[in-house]
């Protein structure tokens, strides 16, 4: 680690600490004569995948958004290779993840995701997500034996009727460069005021308000029962269509998207779950499959209106 940071212009080491919070990538703390920073190594991306995320974060670090960019060693160098995985340090922001969503944190979420979705608009690079159509269409069918009959059914159904709604109505809906897991533990907040955005390995060209929904299920879900908390949705909503208005398809999009955007966390859950389920360890880190299932049903049942608020 010592030797890592020398390449940098970060002054001297003074300590590191492993952070224990995420699942995908290997994060530590550092904190140097300069400051503290964040190096990341990658678990899921191989060295040439990297470069499409670190370019999305400076592209909109330009544009004024708290977003941690990669930064460059004294070669000029912003990747590098450590313990074998491909690694970056990145500026350690102020703030904290909160402990839960408020009405205001998703009223500044909904006006800062809608600005968000405007800046990704004119990134020149284009990449499919690697948990998009094809991934669910896939998965789907292999996790779908080890369900519950009416899990299984519930699955397969919603994978089938978003590939019915896509297939006519796709080039209808804008799309752009999206975060595309922007959970609330993918922000940073000091006290009311959000500091950062942080985790954008997920970030692909999708749909817009596909993003816009799987936000909303993440921020404004009650996680018990997977119903939405209408003063938080409102909130959220309102302050996303008054940044940016979607078109008529977007708005008759809205059910499947936020039913799309729920299963694809259902399942990568589900897909990480069966994949640690022989070793209690990495078991006992993974995200809870159910909070998502939950989430799906409600959304299955009812999905309030977009405009109505
Ligand atoms: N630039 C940063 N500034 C401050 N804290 C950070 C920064 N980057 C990461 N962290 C801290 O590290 C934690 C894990 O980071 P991150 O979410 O990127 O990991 P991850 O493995 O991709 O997580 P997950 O897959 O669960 O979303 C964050 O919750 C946050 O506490
Ligand atoms: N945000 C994801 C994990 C990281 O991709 C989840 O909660 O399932």
């Amino acid at each position: 680690m010592r030797g890592l940071v020398a390449d940098y212009n970060l002054g001297e080491l003074v300590s590191f600490q492993g952070i224990s919070g995420g699942v995908e990538n290997t994060n530590y703390f550092l904190t140097t004569t300069t400051g503290k920073y964040v190096l990341t190594l990658f678990e899921e991306f191989e060295f040439d995948e990297v470069p499409y995320f670190l370019d999305v974060v400076s592209h909109l670090q330009e544009k004024g958004f708290n977003v941690p960019a990669a930064l460059f060693d004294q070669q000029g160098e912003r990747l590098r290779v450590v313990q074998d995985r491909p690694a970056i340090i990145v500026d350690c922001f102020p703030g904290d993840i909160m402990d839960g969503t408020t009405v205001e944190s998703c009223r500044i979420m909904g006006k800062v995701l809608a600005q968000l979705h405007t800046a990704g608009t004119d990134f020149p690079e284009q990449r499919d997500s690697h948990r998009g159509m094809d991934w669910w269409r896939s998965t789907s069918k292999a996790i779908a034996p080890e369900l519950e009959p009416e899990q299984a059914h519930l699955l397969l159904e919603q994978v089938s009727e978003f590939d019915t709604f896509i297939a006519q109505y796709d080039d209808q809906l804008a799309k752009g460069t999206v975060h595309g897991d922007l959970f609330f533990n993918n922000t940073l907040f000091e006290g009311e005021q959000l500091s950062a955005i942080i985790d954008f390995y997920n970030a692909c060209h999708s749909w817009l308000m596909y993003d816009f929904a799987i936000v909303v299920n993440d921020w404004c879900s009650d996680m018990t029962t997977g119903e939405l908390d209408m003063d938080k949705y409102h909130a959220l909503v309102n302050a996303y269509i008054h940044e940016r208005q979607p078109n008529a398809a977007e708005i008759m999009a809205w059910p499947h998207m936020l039913k799309i955007a729920a299963l694809r966390f259902w399942l990568s859950r589900l897909e990480a779950w069966h994949g640690a389920k022989d070793d209690p360890e990495r078991l006992a880190q993974q995200h809870d499959p159910k909070e998502f299932q939950r989430i799906l049903e409600a959304r299955v049942r009812h999905v309030p209106s977009l405009t109505e608020n």
